[in-house]
C-alpha cells in the first residue's frame, strides 16, 4: 500500500461520512434584518454530550505546514464534534479518516477553498489543524467540560502528503 496521500477538493458529499462542509449553501439562505442580510441558514450542528459540557468558540492561529508532510498521527473528541472556519480566504487541508476496530484507516486529505470550513462529527478520526502558506486564522467551535476529550492514535508508518498544491 502506497503511504503517499492524494489530495482530493472539498465537497459535501465526499466529506459526508466525517461530518459536513460549512459553506455559503444558497439553499440554505434566507434573507434577513429588512434584505440587508443573507443568512445561510443552520450549515452544521455542533454535538456535545457528558454532565457540564458547553459549547465553546475559539481562534486557532495555525503555523502553517512544510511539505512534504509526515501524517504520523490523528485525532479524536469523543465528547464533542469540532468545527474550524477559516477567517483568511486561504487553502488549507483537511484529513480525516474512517474507523476501523477503534483505530483510524487510511487517511483521506482535502484541500478546503478559503471560504469552507469543516465540523467534524464527534468521534471522528482527523489531524490537528493544517494551515498551508501562512499564519492562519480559524474560528473553532468546540466542547469544553469535563472528562477527557482527546483521544491520539500514532500509525505504525507514516503518510505522506508530498505537496499542498
Ligand atoms: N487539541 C486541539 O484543541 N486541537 C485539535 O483538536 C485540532 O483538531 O486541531
Ligand atoms: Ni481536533
Amino acid at each position: 500500500m502506497s503511504r503517499i496521500l492524494s489530495i482530493e477538493p472539498l465537497t459535501q458529499d465526499a466529506f459526508a461520512p466525517f461530518g459536513t462542509v460549512i459553506e455559503a449553501d444558497p439553499a440554505s439562505m434566507r434573507y434577513i434584518n429588512g434584505g440587508t442580510t443573507e443568512r445561510f441558514h443552520g450549515l452544521a450542528r455542533a454535538d456535545v454530550v457528558g454532565e457540564g459540557a458547553d459549547v465553546i468558540i475559539n481562534i486557532f492561529r495555525g503555523q502553517p505546514r512544510a511539505f512534504p508532510y509526515a501524517v504520523a498521527m490523528m485525532e479524536r473528541h469523543p465528547f464533542g464534534s469540532q468545527s474550524f472556519s477559516p477567517l483568511e480566504d486561504r487553502p488549507w487541508l483537511v484529513v480525516v479518516a474512517e474507523d476501523e476496530g477503534g483505530r483510524p484507516g487510511m487517511p483521506r486529505v482535502f484541500r478546503a477553498n478559503g471560504r469552507q470550513g469543516v465540523n467534524y462529527g464527534r468521534n471522528v478520526w482527523h489531524h490537528p489543524l493544517m494551515s498551508v502558506g501562512a499564519v492562519s486564522d480559524f474560528i473553532v467551535v468546540d466542547r469544553d467540560g469535563p472528562g477527557n476529550n482527546l483521544e491520539e492514535y500514532v500509525y505504525d508508518e507514516p503518510f505522506v502528503i508530498e505537496s499542498a498544491i
